[in-house]
């Protein structure tokens, strides 16, 4: 049997904790029992990084970019951001290509990348494009010890989200989730638990009407279709103790709703995976954490986490 192939791991900003978090997995994959990996980045970066931390990355483990940038831990530059994107180019072209099983990407700044590339919405959205899939396909999901959570809609001001929700974009979406905790999971039957979107999922109308008009009819359909989803429930109770064996999965009707609960519960292990397209993408569910970088404080159990669930997705693809 050949080895599986490597994982494609990011570095993401330079200017964050990205490094640091790669470099303390790297350093703890065999205790760990990690899958392979490699780094797509700067081997500057690396270099320094490591000189910082006290470890050593090999530089033959390293698929440089065409850019590059000075190793400034909590000092976001122009180049950082170019570097940050390229590298998550570069993964994406050595998953596209067969050198590599799945993407795992460090944490990036979007405000950083929106200043050098304003088509760029999110890393989730940018592999859906490299994918050739249209940007609704790819499902973010957040999964950690405690619960899984989907936010409906993602990266939008809160004033956009009534606009943006509908009965086919939840019928879509909450399919894509349906099927991957069934292919990536394992989960023969998932339970989908939808939330609401107005206080006490509408109050039957007097809270807006959301709930009647688009979430309702949207479950109404999927279980026609034998998924088993339920709701709309109200999302202040969704997520209490007592609910959450009730459900697989949690969708939510915006990005707070169910980033929210899953890092307040599971911050140090939550994974960011992108449901829906023909590429394993799996991150930290933290961000850049510009306030920390360098100060060798940063926990890498995320990363650690993304990488062993990028990992066994690959391997259960691999598989199937
Ligand atoms: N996967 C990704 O690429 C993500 C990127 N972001 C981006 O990150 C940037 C900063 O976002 P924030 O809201 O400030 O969230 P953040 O997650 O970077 O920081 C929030 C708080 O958590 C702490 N923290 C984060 N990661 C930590 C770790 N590994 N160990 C210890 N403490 C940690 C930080 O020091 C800070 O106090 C934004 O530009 C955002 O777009 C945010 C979430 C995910
Ligand atoms: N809040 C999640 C987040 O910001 C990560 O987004 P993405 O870059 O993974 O699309």
């Amino acid at each position: 049997m050949p080895d599986p192939l490597p994982l494609a791991v990011t570095i993401g900003d330079p200017a964050g904790v990205g490094p640091e978090i790669v470099l303390e997995a790297w350093s703890r994959r065999d205790e760990l029992r990690l899958p392979a990996f490699v780094v797509c980045g700067s081997a500057r970066v690396m270099q320094a990084a490591g000189r910082a931390l006290g470890i050593s990355f090999p530089d033959s483990l390293i698929a440089e970019t065409d850019v590059d940038a000075d190793y400034l831990p909590g000092q976001p530059t122009r180049d950082g951001a170019m570097l940050a994107r390229a590298a998550l180019s570069q993964a994406l072209e050595l998953v596209r290509t067969g050198r590599a099983s799945g993407v795992v990407t460090a944490p990036v700044s979007k405000a950083a990348i929106y200043a050098v590339d304003d088509t760029f919405v999110g890393q989730t959205e940018f592999c859906a494009d490299a994918c050739g899939a249209p940007r609704n396909d790819a499902v973010m999901m957040l999964a950690g010890p405690s619960l899984r959570t989907v936010p409906m809609t993602v990266h939008c001001a809160l004033a956009e989200v009534p606009g943006r929700l509908t009965r086919e974009l939840i019928v879509e979406r909450t399919r894509i989730v349906a099927r991957s905790l069934v292919t990536d999971y394992g989960i023969a039957n998932p339970r989908i638990a939808l939330a609401g979107l107005n206080p006490h999922a509408g109050e039957d109308g007097r809270m807006g009407r959301e709930e009647i008009a688009i979430i309702a009819p949207a479950i109404v359909q999927l279980r026609g279709e034998g998924i088993d989803a339920t709701g709309p429930h109200p999302a202040d109770t969704l997520f209490a103790p007592h609910k959450r064996g009730s459900y697989d999965v949690a969708i939510a009707m915006y990005h707070d709703q169910a980033l929210v609960p899953l890092k307040t519960l599971d911050f140090d292990e939550g994974v960011n995976v992108t449901l829906g397209l023909p590429i394993v993408r799996t991150s930290p569910d933290h961000g850049t954490a510009f306030d920390i970088a360098g100060k060798g404080v940063a926990r890498a159990s995320a990363m650690i986490a993304a990488i062993r669930m990028a990992g066994e997705i690959a391997a259960r693809r691999a598989d199937a």
